[in-house]
């Protein structure tokens, strides 16, 4: 058959379907300019490949044994597509929606959703095990979308065999982060159902979350960045992607990141940070843990950065006794260290981790407070694992991270048809997922009053009742809440309910910050230890372990292991000493600074706080300006006289 070159372009799109169709049909070629360049292109390559249009469809699929050992080749992206594909399933399949998920070579792997619209043949051939290769069946969404590496929709007729005509679909490839094809993912649907929009760009964020799952899942051992020139956009399924290496090299890069800085990915891959975005991966990685957010500088603007993903800080792995519950799933592993080496050799947070463990094993509920970086969560889990609910699941939702108004059906969940979008079958809340275990609700500060008063309830009651009605159901689970903030000071200010400060509050442990910690050094020795990967035993340069114990931490432990990690990423294999030449300029600056205002104050602790010091210089100052003028000092400074004398005997006795 060859291509006829007489070229008509009729409007209306269904129109020019059938008369190219009749075209083929009748004089055995595709016409030139009457369908879109893509479906015409694909014509000709299903006619070149010898098929037939009108030809029945092929029903051979591999056998049951064949497809268990493609399934199990393609776990990784099986698992990766599984929530995208429940998503569009309960969207669409009301409406006679099918979505499948197929190999590299249009194999079909996973396909869910309404058949009882397609006739028994395409039933047949659109079953785990067959292939949907554009040689094999012509114009078809995966099998297209194959050949042109890229998404496509397919309506109706533009299929290349009759058979399939009453379907329409919309394809998008999946890549891995080198850019290797790994499968695609389809929406079909009838044709005939006018109701049903287009849904291309639904497939191709559904994929975008698929590639950054498997991304972020491939680069476990690497520092993992959300990027994008726009802040709305970080974390979402069109955030750029980088994995980078402690020491900023790059070692992928996602599609997106690819189309933002507009490089092709072995542009990115490869190189370093700093060449690329002037930018030390030790100052953004301070900044990453201090700020929430970095920014990456380029010509053609900047861009903002986030945190996604930074390698495991346990590597050894505490794991809880197992409990002969054989009812219910074992919870995956939970990385936190046992409570006595949690403590270290602080008092008060010996005293702390007692006070919370006993709290839990009478069922009282433990309130964790304390600065950002602290460990609240570790905390959490650690008490998780030393209590009686060890085997069962540790569940952590944070409160200030849920948009308001999802709050409510996460924590409480609902039954279908709860409200209007609600998804099929229901949502299990987060509570009831907790059942068994352990309930972490991180920045509880964060709540929204009205579903302060149901959280209330539900704690004194012990039973949950889901959104849209059904039976209540009664909740085992231990409940350990966590605020940065001052409850009590919120609670003054009406932004908290009194009652509920009170429920949560069993027990309130407050985290020193690590600045207070009475065991820096043994800490700081402790942590090193647990960070440096091949077991090493690595000690610190004792000038560097003076700064390090004097420097106020505003960042707590995140930032110290940051510190760390970076300082072991210099370290040659051979060496066992960090010192300065291992820590980054910008630190180093902050380390020294504060150093030299110590020096110039010698009557000064340098282990106290840089605030306290630096209000008791500040009086220092006014006083000697005034020269010794009490009064005239407590004006100027807006404080009285006592109190003057009271911050001096401080100054005096420090
Ligand atoms: N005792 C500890 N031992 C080892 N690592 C710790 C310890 N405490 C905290 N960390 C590490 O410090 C980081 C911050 O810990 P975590 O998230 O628990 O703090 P947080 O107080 O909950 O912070 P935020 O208020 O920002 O949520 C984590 O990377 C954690 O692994």
């Amino acid at each position: 058959m060859k291509k006829s070159t007489d070229s008509v372009l009729p409007t209306d799109p269904l129109h020019s379907v059938k008369v190219a169709r009749n075209r083929l049909v009748q004089e055995g070629e595709v016409p030139s300019g009457v369908l879109r360049s893509e479906i015409e292109d694909s014509w000709q390559r299903s006619v070149n490949a010898g098929l037939n249009c009108e030809a029945p469809l092929d029903l051979e699929n591999l056998s049951r044994d064949r497809i268990d050992t493609l399934q199990e080749k393609n776990r990784g992206l099986i698992e990766a597509a599984h929530p995208e594909i429940k998503q569009l399933v309960d969207y669409f399949s009301s409406d006679g929606g099918l979505v499948m998920l197929t190999d590299e070579s249009a194999t079909i792997l996973k396909i869910k959703g309404e058949t009882r619209h397609l006739d028994s043949a395409t039933r047949y051939a659109l079953a785990p095990g067959a292939n949907w290769g554009e040689e094999l069946r012509g114009t078809n969404g995966p099998g297209t979308a194959i050949v042109n590496r890229s998404p496509l929709m397919i309506r109706g007729n533009e299929h290349f065999l009759d058979s399939i005509g009453y379907l329409s679909c919309c394809s998008a490839p999946i890549t891995d982060p080198k850019g290797e094809l790994l499968g695609v993912l389809d929406l079909t649907s009838p044709t005939d159902n006018r109701d049903l929009p287009p849904n291309l760009s639904l497939v191709q964020q559904a994929v975008r979350s698929i590639e950054n799952r498997m991304f972020s899942g491939q680069f476990q051992q690497h520092i993992v960045l959300s990027v994008h020139s726009r802040p709305e956009y970080l974390r979402s399924s069109w955030q750029g992607m980088l994995a980078l290496e402690l020491d900023g090299h790059i070692q992928a890069a996602n599609e997106q990141i690819c189309q933002l800085l507009n490089r092709k990915r072995e542009q990115l891959v490869g190189r370093n940070l700093e060449e690329l975005f002037g930018v030390r991966p030790e100052v953004l990685l301070t900044d990453l843990h201090r700020k929430g957010r970095g920014q990456l500088r380029t010509r053609g603007g900047d861009f903002y950065c986030e945190l996604l993903h930074f390698p495991n800080s346990f590597p050894t792995t505490y794991k809880a006794p197992l409990k002969s519950n054989r009812s219910k799933p074992a919870p995956a592993p939970l990385n936190a260290p046992p409570l006595q080496e949690l403590a270290g050799q602080d008092p008060r947070l010996q005293k702390g981790v007692r006070m919370g463990s006993r709290a839990l094993s009478h069922e009282l509920p433990v309130l964790i407070q304390g600065e950002t970086g602290t460990g609240k969560e570790v905390m959490a889990k650690s008490l998780h694992l030393d209590s009686r609910r060890n085997s069962g699941p540790f569940v952590a939702v944070n409160c200030a991270s849920i948009p308001e108004g999802l709050i409510e059906s996460e924590l409480f969940g609902y039954r279908e048809g709860a409200f209007t979008g609600s998804r099929k079958g229901g949502m299990i809340g987060r509570l009831e997922q907790a059942q068994g275990g352990t309930l972490f609700l991180d920045e509880i500060g964060d709540m929204p009053l009205a579903l302060q008063a149901r959280l209330l309830r539900v704690l004194q009651e012990r039973t949950i009742a889901p959104l849209g009605g059904g039976d209540e159901i009664a909740l085992d689970i231990a409940v350990i809440c966590a605020s940065h903030r001052d409850l009590k000071a919120l609670v003054a200010e009406g932004l908290f309910r009194e009652d509920l400060y009170y429920r949560l509050n069993g027990v309130c442990l407050r985290i020193p910050a690590f600045r207070d910690r009475t065991d820096k050094a043994d800490f700081i020795r402790y942590f090193l230890q647990q960070l440096t990967p091949d077991g090493r035993q690595i000690e610190i340069a004792s000038e560097l372990m003076e700064q390090l114990l004097a420097y106020h931490w505003p960042g707590n432990i995140r930032q110290l292991e940051t510190t760390l990690r970076v300082a072991i990423a210099f370290m040659e294999p051979d060496e066992v000493e960090i010192n300065s030449c291992h820590i980054s300029d910008d630190f180093l600056e902050e380390l020294n600074s504060q150093g030299q205002s110590a020096e110039g104050n010698m009557s000064f602790n340098p282990v106290v706080g840089t605030l306290k010091t630096s209000e008791l210089l500040t009086i220092q100052q006014v006083l000697e300006q005034n020269e010794g003028n009490i009064s005239a000092t407590a004006t100027e400074l807006g404080i009285s006289r006592a109190t003057l004398y009271r911050k001096l005997k401080q100054l005096e006795g420090a």
